[in-house]
């Protein structure tokens, strides 16, 4: 059941797909409250505590040792059917997210994928499309941060180069990234002074 979208909510959503449309990416800030994202951030350094965060691949066949060179990050899937409620809250939000782009974009998204990511210092991911090259299921890639009061010492940017030029993008808690995942080129930067956290992830069409 489709229901109404705060005036609020709608704010973002647009934020974020006219800036896609017009710069090839969005950002929205304060997409989540202060509280919420704070929660999603102490539910991931307790993944990260607990030892349940590890290595991601770079593709559907990975190689351990070449893909250490492109990316240092550690991740954990946020499983769509959660028993937690600040998570749950995230995933509401991103069905409603999807469902607006469905229906004002004409865009084919049935299903999404999250994952929370841990940069320790020292760490990044080199220059790169989201899309595998022999699955195209993740249409729009989106990157919410969880640092707490990041500034440019801290390192850790997102580079988005896009057709038209080259933008840095610093992430700072609550702030929303959103860009096609297909064509859009991007790396994430050396965190310089301390970790880096962050939950990404993709709506896609299966
Ligand atoms: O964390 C970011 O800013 C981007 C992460 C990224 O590019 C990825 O995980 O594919
Ligand atoms: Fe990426």
């Amino acid at each position: 059941m489709q229901t109404t979208v705060n005036e609020l909510h709608k704010q973002q959503y647009e934020r974020l797909i006219t800036g896609l449309i017009s710069n090839e990416f969005g950002v929205c800030d304060d997409f989540f409250s202060a509280d919420l994202i704070a929660g999603l951030r102490n539910n991931l350094m307790q993944h990260y505590k607990e030892g349940t965060m590890y290595r991601a691949g770079i593709g559907k066949d990975s190689d351990y040792t070449k893909d250490k060179e492109i990316r240092r990050d550690v991740i954990c899937w946020i499983n769509e059917k959660t028993e937690d409620d600040l998570e749950k809250m995230f995933i509401q939000k991103m069905n409603e997210f999807s469902n607006y782009l469905n229906k004002t974009c004409y865009t084919s998204i049935n299903a999404f994928e999250f994952h929370y990511a841990y940069y320790d210092i020292g760490s990044f991911y080199k220059r790169h499309i989201d899309q595998f090259q022999t699955d195209n299921g993740r249409l729009f890639s989106f990157v919410l941060y969880l640092n707490d009061e990041w500034n440019t010492d801290d390192g850790g940017e997102l580079v988005l180069y896009t057709k038209e030029k080259t933008e840095t993008i610093l992430p700072i808690g609550g702030r929303v990234a959103f860009f096609k995942s297909d064509v859009t080129e991007h790396e994430v930067k050396v965190a310089l002074t301390r970790p880096r956290l962050s939950i990404v992830g993709w709506l896609k069409n299966v």
